[in-house]
């Protein structure tokens, strides 16, 4: 539970218990004639934390990508509560956190004025003081006013995983959460995947670290493909 006042994610519990969550068909994805995976078929539903795994360029960013609405580079149906995402996919991208592999911040903003964009692009008019806790829950209290560009890729990433507790969502997609995160950090991250679906929130995400989370986790290895 994070925030006691916005009750993020305490407001989850129970929001998508009683529905279908993410739902795939038989999807199918190809790159240069190489087939990434074919027939592929899961569920994630409110609670669910699945890992998505696999040698580097087995597929995982592409289907993450095609699961976050960036890439239509596929065939098969994607249901997101009980719906297809074609006709509901404004609804379903509000619901839906992602954050890729890459730094996703501007360099030349501060943490503070990043955040603020994020929030805005999502529509929402979150006070400084939200952004400020999440910068404080990420570990980086007194830097939210600092030019990304003079942070440690460490500390970039913590930046842009504060959008966890920025953005409220039903399922988070997350691309290598754990890079150029340190030990520490590390079983943080792990600790927040599961405080986030033990409230009722959906987890995806892909990494080559080897996860300790005190829930189950379910396992989809794109190598198998
Ligand atoms: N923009 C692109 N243009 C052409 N091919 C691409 C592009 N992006 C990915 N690919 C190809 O798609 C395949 C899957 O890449 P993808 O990034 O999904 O793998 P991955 O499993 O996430 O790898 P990694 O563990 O290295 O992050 C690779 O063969 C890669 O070369």
């Amino acid at each position: 539970m994070i925030d006691a006042e916005t009750g993020y994610w305490q407001s989850l519990t129970g929001v998508i218990l009683a529905e279908q969550g993410l739902e795939v068909r038989q999807l199918y994805s190809e790159r240069d004639d190489r087939v990434l995976f074919a027939d592929l078929c899961f569920t994630l539903n409110a609670g669910d934390v699945l890992q998505i795994a696999g040698p580097n360029g087995s597929g995982k960013t592409s289907l993450l990508r095609i699961l976050a609405g960036l890439s239509s580079r596929y065939e098969g149906d994607i249901y997101w509560q009980s719906h297809s995402l074609d006709q509901q996919r404004a609804a379903y991208l509000e619901q839906l956190l992602y954050i890729g592999h890459g730094a996703g911040i501007k360099a030349a903003l501060s943490p503070l004025e990043n955040l603020r964009w994020s929030c805005a692009l999502r529509g929402l008019k979150q006070n400084d003081e939200t952004i400020f806790q999440a910068m404080a829950k990420v570990g980086l209290q007194g830097f939210e006013q600092q030019p990304c560009y003079s942070l440690s890729a460490g500390q970039q990433r913590r930046v842009n995983l504060a959008r966890l507790f920025c953005i409220p969502a039903q399922l988070w997609i997350l691309d290598e959460p754990f890079t150029a995160i340190d030990q520490r950090g590390v079983a943080e991250i792990e600790l927040w995947i599961s405080e986030f679906a033990d409230a009722g929130g959906a987890v995806l995400l892909t990494t080559h670290h080897p996860l300790a989370m005190q829930r189950p986790l379910r396992v989809i290895d794109l190598g198998a493909f």
